[in-house]
């Protein structure tokens, strides 16, 4: 019979994952969803023809559970659940902050639990899901975790001591990457360009440089000092980057990311 994987508090997260497994090839009829209001539950059962049932229900008839509700709610959905988790069901946490060991003390002894960090991407399959082990979970726990994700987008292991960073860097990347197209955008307005203009002109140069990023095999000095051209624009732009400190800005945010992430290892925010 074929494994049956339950979306535990199906938000955006969990809903751009289970969206991603059904256009990889999951069956509707091997998924479960649960969530917290009915119309949201109907909403799920209409959009993606998936049975939504009630945490306690996700439990029994599912082999893998993946919780993705927010990190401060993850104790009281644990208080719910743990007394119908048999401990031969894999828990993968998509939760920030909170660590494996949250879950193993609440859970049966031995439950196998693994902990991903996604991001939103996955609702265009170019996710990143970073992946650790618990301290029950074997090699093949971590392969059917790699299999979930990869459908959603690239996946890599790490060692759950380095999750908050990874959390930082690639769970609130994109958010980085909004930010500074909307800065640039009222640039453009700034410099005179309309609105639609301006922003079609740096998203195309988002994906241009991404894309370069990813294939041409080139560090990111060379391909930035490819476009810097001598007395040219790019270094008086760069030139104001620097005064104000923008590199010094990054390496501050996302430490600070890093730290609320840790800060969210205690469940209760
Ligand atoms: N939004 C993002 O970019 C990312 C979020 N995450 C993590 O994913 C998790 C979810 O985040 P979002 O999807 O943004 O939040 P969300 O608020 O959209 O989704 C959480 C859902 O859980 C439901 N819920 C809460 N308690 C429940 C319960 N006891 N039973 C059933 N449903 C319950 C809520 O009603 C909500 O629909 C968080 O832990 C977050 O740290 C991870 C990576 C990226
Ligand atoms: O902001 C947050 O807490 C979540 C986790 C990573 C991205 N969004």
């Amino acid at each position: 019979m074929a494994q049956k994987v339950a979306v535990l508090g199906t938000g955006k997260i969990g809903e751009a994952l289970l969206s991603g497994m059904i256009r990889g090839g999951w069956a509707p009829a091997d998924l479960l969803v649960t969530a917290r209001r009915p119309e949201r539950a109907a909403q799920l059962r209409e959009r993606y023809g998936v049975d939504a049932v009630t945490n306690a229900e996700a439990a029994a008839a599912a082999d893998t559970l993946i919780l993705t509700v927010k990190p401060q709610d993850m104790g009281t959905l644990l208080t719910e659940l743990a007394p119908h988790v048999p401990a031969d069901r894999l828990v993968i946490s998509g939760a920030a902050g909170v660590p494996t060991a949250f879950f193993e003390e609440r859970l049966a002894a031995g439950t196998p639990v693994v902990r991903v960090m996604t991001n939103t991407p996955a609702l265009v399959d170019e996710a990143m899901s970073v992946i650790s082990a618990g301290t029950h979970a074997t090699g093949d726990h971590l392969r059917r975790a790699e299999e979930i994700f990869a459908g959603v987008g690239k996946t890599l292991r790490v060692p759950e001591s380095q999750q908050d960073a990874a959390t930082a860097l690639s769970g609130s990347g994109p958010a980085y990457f909004y930010f500074l197209v909307e800065a640039m955008t009222d640039a453009g307005i700034l410099l005179g360009l309309p609105r639609d203009k301006a922003h079609d002109l740096i998203v195309q140069a988002a994906i241009g440089a991404a894309v370069m990023l990813r294939d041409s095999g080139e560090h990111p000095v060379k391909l930035r000092e490819n476009v810097t051209s001598p007395a040219g624009t790019t270094i008086n732009a760069i030139r104001e980057l620097e005064n104000h400190g923008v590199r010094a800005a990054l390496l501050a945010a996302l430490e600070a990311a890093r730290d609320r992430s840790r800060e969210l290892a205690s469940g209760n925010g």
